[in-house]
């Protein structure tokens, strides 16, 4: 009889702490009451540029543009305003990270086109846009990604899930080698439920050689947006990308690719009553159902749980990230729903401690 184990693992962060720890990777794990945009007190256009020049007089260099910018997103109250502009300033110039350019770039002063793209990007900056839609994509793990609104964008947290599958994955193909007579390890089977970007599933393709991933969305922007990643990065062919809106009776649809070893899912988990909180960058650019997870943040997780039996070999298991008061909330559930055979196996903490 099969005994499929169910682990629950981080859960999205919403403190300064992650802040302090991010700082310079995302401006959206911070916590936020809707904030009351006055809008730009400084306008970029009247730009002193010319007056912070270090360079020449008249020329200004990358560090005096950096500046610059940090100081209207200060002034105007944008999350992160150093890294904002940092982010920015060294994508135009083709860098990953301000660190990264040498000081022959920092000193060389910005050409016309490099400037007004840098104003572009600012300017969206300030209306709130998120930093990894202004750049147009975004590092998961190993892999740059494609962003685009409304898509979710994936939190630095979510890269603990990966690892928690990719540790569960190698402890099999351990015991499997420990045995006297090892049998061959099939290549591992992946559903993962709400792919966004495709962030989970494409870095479980990338770490797995072997394996095979079906990722389902319900929205078709989302399932677009993981289809063209894969493309991007050679990873087409061991992917199955599914619009499809995941709900009890959906077992048969996903078995047509036969049991699972794994479920992995970052689904919506966020208590309904806790949506007006989230931050301005959050409210007004990402797909508030691919956070808002009903009363109870559950309503996605329980749908994922009843379906886990059918769709799970004997010895699968379903990865989730939660919210950190659903491990209680779940282990009842699953106390109240015998018949599932699901047992909660490991509760993890992510890098921040929740
Ligand atoms: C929090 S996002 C996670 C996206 C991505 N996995 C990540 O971690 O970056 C949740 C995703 O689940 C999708 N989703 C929500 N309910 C769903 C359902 N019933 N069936 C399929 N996808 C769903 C949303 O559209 C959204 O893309």
């Amino acid at each position: 009889m099969w005994k499929p184990a169910t682990d629950f693992t981080t859960m999205r962060c919403l403190t300064h702490q992650l802040l302090r720890r991010l700082l310079g990777r995302s401006p959206l794990c911070v916590p936020g009451r809707l904030s009351q945009s006055k809008g730009p007190i400084l306008s970029p256009k009247q730009s002193p540029l010319r007056q912070s020049c270090s360079a020449r007089p008249g020329l200004v260099t990358a560090t005096d543009v950096v500046n610059y910018w940090q100081k209207v997103f200060e002034t105007n109250g944008i999350p992160e305003a150093r890294e904002s502009s940092e982010y920015i300033v060294s994508f135009v110039l083709g860098a990953k990270t301000f660190q990264s350019l040498n000081s022959k770039s920092l000193c060389t002063p910005l050409t016309a086109v490099h400037q007004e793209q840098i104003q572009q990007l600012s300017n969206k900056r300030l209306e709130r846009m998120p930093v990894q839609y202004v750049l147009g994509e975004w590092d998961f793990q190993d892999l740059t990604l494609k962003m685009r609104p409304p898509v979710f964008i994936p939190r630095p947290e979510t890269e603990d899930l990966v690892s928690l599958v990719l540790e569960e994955e190698s402890r099999k193909c351990e015991k499997n080698s420990d045995l006297c007579f090892p049998v061959p390890v099939p290549h591992p089977m992946i559903l993962e439920i709400g792919c966004g970007s495709g962030a989970i599933a494409l870095s479980l393709l990338c770490k797995l050689p072997q394996s095979r991933v079906i990722a389902v969305d319900k929205e078709e922007a989302a399932v677009n947006l993981t289809r063209e990643n894969a493309h991007r990065l050679q990873l087409q062919e061991r992917i199955h990308i599914l619009h499809h809106d995941v709900s009890y009776s959906s077992a048969k649809q996903l078995l047509f690719w036969g049991p699972m070893d794994f479920i992995v899912s970052n689904p919506p988990y966020v208590f309904h009553e806790d949506m007006a909180y989230l931050d301005t960058e959050i409210l007004r650019y990402e797909d508030l159902d691919a956070l808002d997870g009903g009363d109870d943040g559950m309503r996605v997780i329980k749908t994922i749980l009843a379906l886990a039996p059918s769709l799970l070999k004997d010895s699968g298991s379903v990865f989730l990230e939660v919210d950190p008061r659903h491990p209680d909330m779940v282990e009842k559930w699953l106390q109240a729903h015998p018949n599932l055979l699901l047992v909660l196996r490991a509760i993890h903490k992510d890098f921040c401690g929740k």
